[in-house]
């Protein structure tokens, strides 16, 4: 479903571009899970983002069901985003000008898949119920992690990409939205990539690489 093969990409340094990454090959099913760590600058979140069509390769390819997403042009690369792929940042990235319910709902607008039952069956799971009226500010950090995650599921996509989804929460709360998580996952039958640091989580997905300069290992 997703085919990652052979991607580099390289940052401006004082002495000449930095390769970060250098030359990732990694492959994943429907239904799966995997978590992608590594030491802190070796470029977990950077291949997110290229996985995501947030920021491009210097070479190589992101395949997402057939499609090259780096093939595409600006419009449909957004397309392409909104409809099949969900993200929940670090920072959550929720819109302050918007309440929970229109936060959760707002990918699935865009991609024209807005489906209400579906909306509030996530919020119900996410134990949002009590708190759809609140502005991002409102909420506590664990609530404004579970309204990402409602966010990122709630167009049904096939692949969700998380940076550090529970990095932000206390050990317990962490372990709660990560079974919710994996299984309103499950249930859609998307994929998951997640990077992060914590050995508790990766322990939970199906699989787990190792990102270590630049290249990965199994
Ligand atoms: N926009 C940018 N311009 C220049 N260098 C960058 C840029 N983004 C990332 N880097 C560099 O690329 C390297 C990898 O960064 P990245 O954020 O991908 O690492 P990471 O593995 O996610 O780290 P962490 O675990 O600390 O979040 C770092 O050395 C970082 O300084």
């Amino acid at each position: 479903m997703l085919r990652v093969e052979g991607v580099t990409k390289s940052y401006p340094g004082a002495d000449g571009p930095v390769p970060v990454l250098r030359g990732i090959d990694l492959a994943l099913d429907a239904g799966e899970t995997l978590a992608l760590t590594g030491e802190s600058g070796s470029g977990k979140s950077t291949l997110l983002h290229v996985i995501g069509g947030l920021d491009t390769p210097d070479a190589g390819r992101v395949v997402l069901d057939d499609v090259e997403i780096g093939a595409l042009d600006d419009h449909r690369r957004a397309r392409l985003r909104r409809e099949r792929i969900g993200v929940i940042f670090q920072q959550f990235n929720l819109v302050p000008s918007l309440d929970a319910a229109a936060n959760v709902a707002f990918q699935a607008r865009l991609a024209g898949r807005c489906d209400p039952d579906w909306n509030a069956e996530l919020a119900r799971r996410l134990g949002l119920e009590a708190h759809l009226r609140k502005y991002p500010e409102q909420l506590s950090g664990g609530q404004q992690q579970r309204v990402a995650i409602g966010r990122a599921l709630a167009a049904r996509p096939r692949l969700v990409l998380a940076d550090e989804p529970t990095g932000n929460l206390d050990e317990e709360s962490g372990a709660a939205v990560l079974t919710l998580m994996l299984e309103l996952v499950t249930e859609t039958g998307a994929a998951l990539l997640t990077v992060t640091h914590s050995r508790a989580l990766a322990e939970r997905m199906g699989r787990r690489v190792h990102l270590s300069r630049g290249v990965v290992s199994a």
